[in-house]
């Protein structure tokens, strides 16, 4: 039904009617939250495993595609990891996700996949970029240098969607996404992002009784918390939906102080001991707040609350869900 506060959806231009979806990264947080709200959709998913499929040799993904011919392909796969993993192997996280952009791109592209969604991240934009951040701020200045190298390899992977539309006529679209956070996170506890981490430690202390926790950074920085169930209906929203050169940014417009963040979390698990500030540790990029108009002019909006969405994480958490739980 569509009210005064529900704007008219954009018209679903790929109909997924029984079409072969492959989504790359299944077992990731994002992939594994796609491959939950493709079940609710007429499609058929298809999945490989890392130890048949890596994405960073070539030959392998074309022989992939060649052999199971998907209709579309949502890339959710990459080297991921929070401030510290994304500083101290630049190398890595540059190399790795050019290379898994490039082959999966390339090859949906000789196989002509009919539909390609590319994953991007708020760190392609200028660390000094006016806020909200709009699509058109893209290579307009310098990038945050915490996040430097992994946003060189999405910037190349948005470009490359682009490139294939304008040069062969691919329909290959990418999405911007903000921080995310949900159920099946990364949990190490010096690699992950600032939720998986910070939820961790938090528990770990309530069940030690613990009088302190450790919070990264000055606690200022502010950031944009989008729920991973959230971000995975949007993928097939834009996937279904949309069919443009720009990427578009998915984000909830509102954002939080990591300080607040850190006490919001400690409220759900129910710690009630100090959160500590170590300066020594990077804030990153003070502030990356994205402009999601373009998405909410399409008619999409997010439905889960930062609240909601942390309790169905720690849920999660405490249900044994996540990877990198046994890690120190
Ligand atoms: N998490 C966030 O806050 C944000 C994420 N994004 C983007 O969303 C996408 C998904 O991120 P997220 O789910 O958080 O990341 P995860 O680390 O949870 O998942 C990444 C997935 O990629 C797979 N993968 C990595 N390298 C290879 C490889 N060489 N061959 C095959 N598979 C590989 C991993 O496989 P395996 O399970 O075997 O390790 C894993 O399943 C990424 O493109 C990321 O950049 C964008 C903005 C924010
Ligand atoms: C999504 C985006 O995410 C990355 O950028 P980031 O936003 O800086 O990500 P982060 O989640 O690691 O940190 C957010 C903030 O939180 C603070 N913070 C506090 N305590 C912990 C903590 O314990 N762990 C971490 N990781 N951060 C902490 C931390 O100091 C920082 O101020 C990119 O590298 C790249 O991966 C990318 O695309």
């Amino acid at each position: 039904m569509i009210t005064a506060d529900s704007p008219r959806r954009a018209p679903i231009l790929f109909p997924f009617a029984g079409a072969r979806i492959w989504v790359a990264g299944h077992r990731g947080m994002v992939g594994a939250a796609l491959v939950r709200r493709l079940a609710t959709e007429d499609c058929t998913v298809l999945t490989a495993e890392r130890r048949h499929l890596d994405l960073t040799r070539q030959a392998e993904v074309e022989q992939w595609l060649e052999h199971e011919r998907p209709d579309a392909v949502i890339l959710a796969a990459a080297r991921v990891g929070g401030i510290h993993a994304n500083d101290s192997r630049p190398a890595d996280f540059l190399s790795d996700n050019l290379a898994i952009a490039r082959n999966v791109i390339d090859a949906s592209a000789s196989q002509c996949v009919r539909k390609l969604l590319f994953l991007g991240s708020s760190c392609v934009y200028p660390r000094a970029a006016r806020q909200p951040m709009t699509e058109d701020g893209l290579m307009t200045g310098p990038l945050e240098p915490t996040s430097q190298w992994y946003a060189v390899a999405k910037i190349a992977g948005l470009m490359l969607c682009q490139a294939h539309r304008r040069q062969h006529g691919h329909n290959f679209i990418s999405v911007t996404p903000t921080n995310l956070y949900g159920p099946g996170d990364s949990y190490h506890p010096t690699d992950s992002h600032a939720p998986a981490a910070l939820l961790r430690r938090l528990h770990e202390a309530k069940v030690s009784g613990a009088e302190t926790v450790t919070v990264w950074g000055t606690g200022r920085p502010l950031r944009e918390f989008l729920f991973v169930d959230d971000l995975a209906d949007a993928c097939v929203f834009l996937l279904q939906r949309y069919a443009g050169e720009r990427t578009i940014n998915v984000g909830t417009g509102v954002e939080v102080s990591i300080g607040a963040f850190a006490r919001a979390l400690a409220e759900v698990i129910g710690y009630d001991g100090r959160l500590v500030f170590d300066t020594t540790r990077p804030d990153g990029s003070p502030r990356k707040l994205l402009d999601s108009t373009r998405l909410r002019a399409l008619g999409w909006r997010p439905r889960v609350s930062l609240r909601e969405g942390l309790e169905r994480t720690y849920a999660d958490f405490l249900a044994g869900g996540g990877r990198h739980r046994d890690a120190s």
